[in-house]
């Protein structure tokens, strides 16, 4: 059980449910390729079947962990930071983003969009789930796009996200790991008919690294 106080701090988001944090290489979307140091923040309560960290879900077996602390283990290893999860946006971001920033930070964030958008950003990946959609404020300010194709009714949600999204932001199809064989041809062959559309890889998955 967490004290009333460490909740409160938790609610304020001076401190974060913290998963794992990782210097690696961004794999996926605009920025795959880049190193990257990697914070994982706990809770999620959008529910997607084929979820690569259901292990994130539950906040509670996360410790909550200042952000003073999260940001001074983040910037030995880079100034480039993606915030991930579980879903970021569960929490308050402001205070871990302000406090990366004035480290000189470049910030950018993985998110569902579900909840409202807090914090400080220089490049969001907006990837939206048909079961709880973004709160519309996010389309505007998403720099990508990133939609996750399972099925072949993904692309009609693909289409439809993408409507709501400013004409700079960049369209991505990433085939969800699991049934990678079935849907990479069809991906392939709609980018094709469709180059409004890039293909996104999970390319740490084939590097072999986290
Ligand atoms: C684990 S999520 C965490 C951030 C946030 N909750 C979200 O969904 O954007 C990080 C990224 O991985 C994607 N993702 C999760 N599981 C996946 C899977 N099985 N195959 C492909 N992409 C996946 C998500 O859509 C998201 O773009
Ligand atoms: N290397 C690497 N790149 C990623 N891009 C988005 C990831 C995520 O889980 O949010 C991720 C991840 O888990 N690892
Ligand atoms: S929103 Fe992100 S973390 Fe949450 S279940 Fe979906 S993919 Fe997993
Ligand atoms: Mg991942």
């Amino acid at each position: 059980m967490i004290s009333e106080e460490t909740k409160e701090l938790v609610d304020r988001g001076v401190m974060l449910p913290l998963m794992e944090e990782f210097y690696t290489i961004q794999g996926e979307g605009y920025h795959k390729g880049t190193a990257a140091y990697f914070i994982r923040i706990g809770g999620c309560d959008v529910g997607c079947h084929w979820c690569d960290v259901k292990e994130s879900w539950d906040a509670n077996v996360h410790p909550p962990t200042h952000i003073g602390q999260i940001v001074e283990n983040a910037v030995k290893y880079s100034k480039t930071i993606v915030i991930t999860g579980g879903e970021p946006l569960t929490w308050d971001m402001t205070q871990l983003t302000g406090n990366l920033k004035k480290q000189g930070c470049d910030i950018h964030i993985e998110t569902s969009g579900a909840y409202d958008l807090t914090g400080t950003w220089d490049w969001i990946c907006l990837s939206p789930k048909k079961i709880k959609l973004p709160k519309p404020e996010i389309y505007s300010k998403a720099n990508e796009l990133k939609v996750i194709i399972f099925n072949k009714h993904d692309f009609k949600f693909a289409e439809e996200q993408a409507e709501n999204v400013g004409k700079d932001c960049i369209l991505y199809l990433q085939p969800e790991w699991s049934n990678r064989e079935k849907m990479i041809p069809l991906i392939v062959d709609y980018v094709m008919k469709n180059p409004q559309w890039k293909v996104s890889l999970q390319t740490h998955k084939y590097l072999n690294i986290p």
